[in-house]
């Protein structure tokens, strides 16, 4: 029987995947859109690297790269768009798309995407970015886990201005894993939306350790941070790479401050598979017409990923970045399969919690 999760492990811990294959850059026969867009978005990311770093020391002093790095070069999406609306206050990597004229107030976001990390967050935030009836920031506030001494005047001004039913989101994936992140979201507003993207959790947990991997070369393999005693095979669910796709287990402490009606799951793997039929879900539940349809979507055979063919604010089509769909390395057969014996338990409640059956532990 799989080891119980340990109540005070640490989420702190460097985490890590692996990704044997690409499995999960299907080659589908989509319509291809200028189909190699290498090098695509290179300015943009210069200016924003100056963005982020002025943002990061001055405005948010968020940890340097390696701890502040979840979401890396996409964390900041839109510092040349905002530029000019810079107040000061507000860096620009936390600006969201302002309407022309600068017209509208500033709101609490009204939906949240919350988690999981690796599980294809930034994807979706893109994606719905699309919608003229959202507004999001760009980066990751980390307001509910990091930041909440701040107070919710310093977390509305990171907000961009929305006009009369447009909504107001931000994703920080590791709010999913935050004990005190759902009575934090509950003091907000009870009504506020929360969205999780999911993804096999021995995948995203390889996600995970080669995201920490590209940072450090020399941790140790992936096989060795898996157990606790290889030889006995015991997990180490203290792991946060582990930790985190205990997805049952984080749930469980959602679920004492909203009701599941509130919460929507997303499933990662769809996500690449049929964006449009995920994004479909995701418009229904904030309540807004679809309007993000197969039309927005072109598979990209070089990135392996589906595309936007017009990003927000934007006729040119659309990848996420590099360190969006990396090549995982290749991890011992054996310790997969321990993997999966270990979290089948959890996936089966958590698909009986969420009532979608996720198809994971084939
Ligand atoms: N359209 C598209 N393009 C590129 N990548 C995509 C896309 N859709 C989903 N994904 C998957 O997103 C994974 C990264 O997840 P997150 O954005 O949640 O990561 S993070 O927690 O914000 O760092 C990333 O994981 P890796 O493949 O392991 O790099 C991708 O598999």
């Amino acid at each position: 029987s799989p080891s119980p999760a340990k109540e005070d492990s640490s989420l702190g811990r460097d985490s890590g995947l692996f990704g044997n294959s690409r499995t999960n850059k299907k080659r589908l026969a989509w319509a291809t859109v200028g189909s190699e867009l290498t090098g695509y978005g290179a300015a943009r990311r210069a200016s924003r690297a100056l963005a982020d770093d002025r943002s990061r020391k001055v405005f948010l002093q968020l940890p340097e790269e390696e701890e502040a790095g979840e979401d890396e070069e996409e964390g900041g999406g839109e510092e040349e768009e905002s530029t000019a609306a810079w107040s000061g206050k507000v860096s620009p990597r936390f600006a969201g798309k302002l309407s022309p004229l600068g017209e509208g107030s500033k709101k609490l976001p009204q939906a949240l995407i919350i988690g999981v990390k690796k599980g294809g967050t930034r994807a979706l935030l893109e994606f719905l970015r699309v919608h003229p009836d959202i507004r999001a920031v760009g980066a990751e506030p980390h307001f509910f886990d990091r930041n909440y001494d701040h107070g919710l005047d310093w977390y509305r001004d990171l907000m961009p201005k929305t006009l009369e039913g447009q909504i107001t989101m931000e994703k920080t994936p590791s709010y999913f894993v935050t004990r005190e992140a759902p009575a934090r979201i509950s003091a907000m507003s009870r009504d506020t939306k929360l969205i999780v993207v999911v993804r096999d959790p021995v995948t995203r947990a390889i996600s995970d350790y080669t995201q920490t991997l590209s940072k450090k070369p020399d941790i140790p393999s992936f096989e060795s941070l898996t157990f606790k005693n290889r030889t006995t095979g015991l997990i180490d669910t203290s792991w946060s790479a582990i930790q985190i796709g205990i997805y049952a287990k984080h749930l469980d402490n959602w679920l004492q401050y909203f009701p599941m009606e509130q919460i929507l799951f997303v499933s990662g793997e769809r996500l690449i598979s049929d964006p449009a039929g995920e994004l479909g879900r995701v418009q229904d539940f904030l309540g807004l017409k679809r309007i993000i349809t197969d039309k927005h979507f072109y598979f990209n055979q070089t990135k392996g990923f589906p595309c936007l063919k017009k990003a927000e604010g934007s006729s040119k089509p659309h990848c996420l970045g590099k360190t969006k769909g990396r090549t995982h390395p290749n991890i011992d057969p054996e310790v997969v399969q321990r993997l999966r014996d270990f979290y089948r338990p959890f996936n089966m409640k958590f698909y009986q919690m969420t009532g979608r059956f996720f198809g994971w532990n084939n």
